[in-house]
């Protein structure tokens, strides 16, 4: 709920003031453009003012305004406010008109700040509260109300945030995602297969920054067409919270590579396909100047995902592989997608062939694996990522 009259939204950042100046400075103007490339993306009126420690955007479209922020990479909340000067008297005028429209019974609090140079004010925080509080409770009063104040658990919070040149009333915080803007790292491709976990996996890179380069390995019988529009449909989300950041899709045929592991492989067959997998992914990477490649794996999620296997699958390739689900519970995994609106295309039944054996191998030994799987794998991987197809996303 916002002010009645709020123009301007309060975004804060976390991580970000920890940086060295120098740092901290290219970091808050790259928030700056992605919250603004957002804005645009929505069609939401807002321009966006950098200060050091804070953005502000000014906007006619409050709600969306904040919507916007909340979806930014870096943003750790936001908060659509009104402006008066910064004195007791402005302040608890502001406070008892919020009151006088936004109270609606049960109880209340104001919890002030003072940002900045606190010998800017000739009053403290506390007495924002106490004397903020009295105008509240009088302007509930006046209007008939039954005013309660409860400090601990209210139903309604009055926040004041009070600067050298003004202050900002503000009647709650949105949570954001955290994390850091995009592109304050290096990119990163993501091995997006579609299913519920590898969306959540890329969306956690780019909630810490990296600019993905999302990989899909078309598998040709055991895929199909749908197997392949969900996994499109997936970017397509995650590329709704980057507007500003290409997310098209290289679609690699490893058709032909799948059919062959899967007639000639019986236990091993899926840590081979991994590693297969993950070598398109590298030379993707090699290409496109990515630093690794990703997965949505998490430990002892599926048979090809137990720790021993992991470590076969790693030693594929040459550059680091990043798991941001590692450690993850599926549950987790899974609400996190519903929050981040992957879950539904993920879930779109593809009625593709399963290509994992019915005992597969849990405990792989690298030297039999690399013994059974074919000799020229690894060359077929690059290949078919040389070739593969870099299909835009439908936005
Ligand atoms: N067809 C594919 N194209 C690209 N990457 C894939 C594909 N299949 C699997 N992967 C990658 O390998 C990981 C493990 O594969 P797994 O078989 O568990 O995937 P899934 O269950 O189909 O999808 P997800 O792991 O996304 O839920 C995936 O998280 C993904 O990173």
């Amino acid at each position: 709920m916002h002010p009645p009259g709020a123009d301007i939204v309060l975004v804060r950042h976390g991580e970000i003031g920890t940086k060295s100046e120098q740092v901290r400075r290219s970091m808050e103007e790259r928030l700056a453009r992605n919250l603004s490339a957002l804005l645009a993306d929505r069609g939401v009126d807002g321009s966006v003012e950098r200060e050091r420690t804070r953005l502000f955007v000014h906007s006619d479209e409050p709600s969306a305004a904040v919507g916007a922020a909340t979806d930014t990479f870096g943003v750790v909340s936001a908060s659509a406010a009104v402006r008066t000067e910064p004195t007791l008297d402005a302040i608890c005028e502001g406070l008892a008109a919020i009151a006088r429209e936004r109270f609606d019974g049960g109880t209340f609090a104001v919890d002030a700040r003072r940002a900045g140079q606190q010998s800017a004010h000739d009053f403290s925080s506390e007495d924002i509260e106490s004397d903020g509080g009295a105008a509240v409770w009088a302007a509930i009063e006046a209007a008939g109300g039954d005013p309660a104040v409860d400090l601990d658990e209210p139903d309604l919070t009055f926040h004041v945030e009070c600067r050298r040149e003004v202050a900002y009333l503000f009647l709650d915080k949105q949570a954001g995602p955290g994390g850091l803007p995009v592109g304050t790292q290096e990119p990163v491709v993501v091995l997006l297969s579609g299913g519920i976990d590898s969306p959540v996996a890329a969306w956690k890179l780019l909630k810490r920054g990296c600019p993905v380069v999302p990989v899909y390995v078309d598998l040709g019988a055991y895929g199909g067409p749908d197997h392949r529009a969900r996994a499109l449909s997936t970017a397509e989300t995650l590329a709704s919270y980057v507007p500003n950041v290409d997310l098209s899709v290289r679609v690699a045929d490893g058709g032909a590579v799948v059919e062959r592991l899967a007639d000639e492989l019986d236990a091993r067959r899926m840590l081979a396909l991994r590693r297969f997998m993950l070598a398109v992914g590298a030379r993707v990477a090699e290409r496109t100047d990515a630093v690794g490649v990703a997965t949505g794996e998490a430990i002892g999620q599926k048979s090809s995902q137990t720790s021993a296997n992991l470590a076969v699958t790693d030693v594929a390739v040459d550059c680091p592989v990043f798991r941001p689900n590692l450690t993850a519970d599926k549950a987790d995994i899974t609400q996190l997608a519903r929050e981040i609106g992957t879950f539904e295309a993920s879930t779109i039944p593809t009625g593709c062939n399963r290509v994992a054996p019915s005992l597969p191998e849990t405990n792989a030994d690298l030297h039999a694996v690399r013994e059974r799987e074919p000799d020229d794998l690894f060359e077929r991987a690059r290949a078919v990522a040389d070739r593969a197809e870099v299909v835009a996303l439908d936005r």
